[in-house]
């Protein structure tokens, strides 16, 4: 992974004016990954400049995907031939999110092998569901040397009850049967966004998948997709992260280009604590300027509950509110390597049984490093509120989903210093 340099941050100043939301990385994955469903080009809107998008778009490379970015965020894919349908583990390791190419290739080609994702600081993320969906359909599948093999010897068809809702598996078994003359449903699938948004790029490009933002999800094949054209949704995660951060310097601040819809669990939480939040149709104001805040207790659960995704960077908000707030987090349960960090600035927070009793009080600026992406954006919100000057190291793990971080957050008031990354021209 590209090595940044710090991030300076000199806290204790109140955001404001606008904030243009980037689009969603984790929606614009898989979308680029289902790209791969049709040899005809497909032009998308919206893909953010992040270290994962170069990753995804070095796998679709290898398996014959060309690009050509056109201006700053639209992308052209052409995938004409599958030229290969293994993908090494020097490639798949570097992004778990790279698992659902295995969907992609069985519909496109028929088979493919792909190894098992990379670890995680987070902890344990098995691919169970992915494998056994797969199997349900009639998939032949084997692992072994760490690799999983996996070929369609007849159209898929069958049924899968998910054991718990799942945004991959849900994406990487609708992937599988896209193509083809089978027929699969899925029960119990994860409803979020990105697994909507994928399925509306596909369908806008001729699939037959119906479903999708409900738990059964029926897919029928069809026997080949058109080119388009298609936007991807608005970044609800880095949307989010703004909000708090808003919340946490007790400023007011706008955030525009998003769907405040999909951030319903979090501008309930935060309304509760005390923040005022006026949402548009695609404008979302947040203000923490007209007194106190209250604490509060968190439990994250999958889409629409409270993201896992932002759990950090809430805790660090709640680090900064007076009084005893308790946040337990039901999809990764081990996602604290923010906890040590923020404790280096002040934060008083207890880890017992997977559960975090944070007592709020004032944080002080610190080195700190970053060993995930939202720990990473949970030491920017809690420098960011903090007295005195935090250096985050670690960047290339917050640069992963935030695009040009620094530069955005000095243009809303805050007092950043980075050398930004140069991802962009780099790696065009
Ligand atoms: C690139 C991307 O979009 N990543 C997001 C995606 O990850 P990802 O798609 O990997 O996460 P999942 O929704 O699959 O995981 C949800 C839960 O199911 C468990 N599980 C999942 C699959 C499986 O085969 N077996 C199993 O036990 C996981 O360990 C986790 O506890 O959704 C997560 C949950 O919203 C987010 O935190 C990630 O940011
Ligand atoms: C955890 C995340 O991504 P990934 O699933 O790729 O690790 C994230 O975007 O917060």
């Amino acid at each position: 992974m590209l090595q940044l340099t710090p991030m300076h941050i000199v806290g204790g100043r109140q955001l404001q004016g606008e904030f243009a939301v980037q689009p969603s990385k984790n929606a614009a994955l898989p979308i680029i990954v289902a790209s791969l469903l049709t040899r005809e080009p497909v032009r998308l809107h919206g893909i953010p400049r992040l270290s994962d998008i170069y990753i995804i778009l070095d796998i679709v490379a290898h398996l014959g995907t060309r690009h050509a970015w056109e201006g700053p965020n639209t992308l052209v894919l052409h995938t004409p031939d599958i030229l290969n349908t293994a993908t090494p583990y020097s490639l798949v390791s570097k992004m778990r999110a790279s698992f659902i190419v295995m969907g992609a290739l069985l519909s496109r080609a028929g088979e493919a092998t792909v190894s098992m994702p990379g670890g995680c600081a987070f902890g344990h993320r098995p691919v169970d569901q992915h494998v056994k969906a797969f199997r349900a359909f009639g998939v032949e599948l084997d692992e072994e040397g760490g690799n999983f093999e996996a070929r369609r010897v007849a159209p898929l068809t069958g049924s899968y009850v998910f054991e718990m809702l799942t945004v991959g598996a849900t994406q990487n078994a609708i992937l599988s049967a896209a193509l083809g003359s089978g027929r699969v449903v899925l029960e119990n699938a994860s409803i979020d966004t990105d697994v909507v948004d994928m399925v509306n790029f596909l369908n806008s490009l001729g699939a037959d998948i119906q479903g999708a933002g409900t738990n059964t999800i029926t897919v029928q094949g069809v026997t080949a997709l058109r080119g388009g054209e298609y936007t991807v949704i608005p970044d609800r995660i880095e949307a989010g992260t703004l909000m708090i951060a808003a919340a946490a310097t007790r400023s007011k601040l706008t955030l525009t280009g998003v769907r405040p819809g999909h951030l319903r669990a979090l501008s309930t939480k935060l309304t509760e604590m005390g923040v005022t939040i006026l949402e548009q149709s695609s404008t979302l104001m947040v203000d923490a300027t007209r007194g106190k805040l209250t604490p509060t207790n968190i439990t994250t659960v999958e889409y629409p509950g409270f993201p896992t995704d932002v759990q950090p960077q809430m805790s660090a908000l709640l680090a900064t509110v007076p009084g005893t707030s308790v946040v337990m987090d039901r999809v990764y349960a081990d996602r604290l390597t923010h906890v040590v960090e923020l404790t280096r600035m002040g934060a008083q927070i207890v880890v017992s049984e997977h559960t975090q009793v944070i007592q709020g009080g004032l944080l002080h600026g610190a080195p700190v490093k970053a060993a995930d992406i939202r720990a990473g954006a949970a030491l920017v919100v809690a420098a960011l509120s903090a007295e005195g000057e935090t250096v985050i190291d670690g960047m290339q793990y917050i640069n992963r989903g935030y695009e040009r971080l620094a530069e955005r957050l000095r243009a809303i008031g805050a007092n950043v210093q980075q050398n930004e990354p140069v991802l962009a021209a780099a790696m065009d």
